[in-house]
């Protein structure tokens, strides 16, 4: 066996830590009301994140049913690094199981995302990691006797739709998982720390009958277009 000639191995940039732990203060779904891309469509939580988890991200390629650099990755891992592994949208062979993520997170690891599908979830649970992926498979990818290694360790991934590279930060609760780059999520705290503000007191009047949703957020002329159009009788009161 060999490692085929593209076959790169990068070093991850380093996070500023004091912006990981900002992050952790926030609400993941909140940044889901001002960003649009980053987002990993159709990739659901699995085992963990009953909290919100941000880490550091690392990424690894795979290729064909090839399992070996997701071994290999759980060499390299560091404390506080979220795995995402491309599995080259298959969905049949499962890449990353109970060893894998025990592996990951002996190392410290905080998660682990898969474009594909994970297995052994009585151990994912077990491992304390938050993992998504697009759902379970009794089977898995694995090492390939007769191929030369394939793809690619802190190489560029795409995930759920999104562009993914070593050194974005993640973010995952139960609700899914958001990638971007540090300056970028830096750049929306204040915004998103305001709007978790808002939130509860607003919610409280609602629930009062003080006010309702509508009139909190929509464009006072939308409402009232709307409220004309409903007291016509065109749509439901
Ligand atoms: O070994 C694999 O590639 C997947 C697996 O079952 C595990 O991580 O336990
Ligand atoms: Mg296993």
């Amino acid at each position: 066996m060999s490692v085929a000639p593209d076959v790169r191995i990068l070093p991850a940039p380093a996070v500023d830590d004091a912006l990981l732990e900002t992050l952790r203060g926030l609400d993941l779904p909140t940044f889901g009301h001002i960003l649009e891309d980053g987002f990993a469509r159709g990739i659901q939580r699995i085992a963990g994140g009953e909290t919100l988890t941000v880490g550091r991200v690392v990424t690894v390629k795979l290729v064909v049913t090839d399992s070996r650099l997701v071994h290999y990755m759980t060499s390299l891992v560091q404390p506080g690094d979220f795995v995402v592994v491309d599995n080259g949208h298959n969905t049949t062979h499962a890449s990353v199981g109970g060893g894998v993520a025990g592996a990951l997170a002996a190392r410290g690891a905080v998660g682990v995302a898969v474009e594909g599908t994970v297995t052994d979830v009585v151990e994912l649970r077990e491992s304390g990691m938050v993992v998504l992926g697009r759902g379970l498979a009794p089977f898995t990818t694995r090492t390939q006797p007769d191929r030369p290694v394939q793809g690619g360790i802190n190489v560029p991934v795409t995930i759920g739709g999104a562009s993914v590279r070593a050194g974005m930060i993640a973010m995952a609760d139960e609700n899914g998982v958001l990638f971007a780059e540090p300056d970028v999520l830096a750049g929306l705290v204040d915004r998103v720390r305001g709007m978790m503000a808002w939130e509860p007191p607003a919610m409280a009047r609602v629930r009062a009958g003080e006010t309702t949703l509508a009139e909190l957020i929509l464009p006072p002329e939308d409402l009232a277009a709307l409220d004309a159009l409903a007291s016509a009788g065109r749509i439901a009161p």
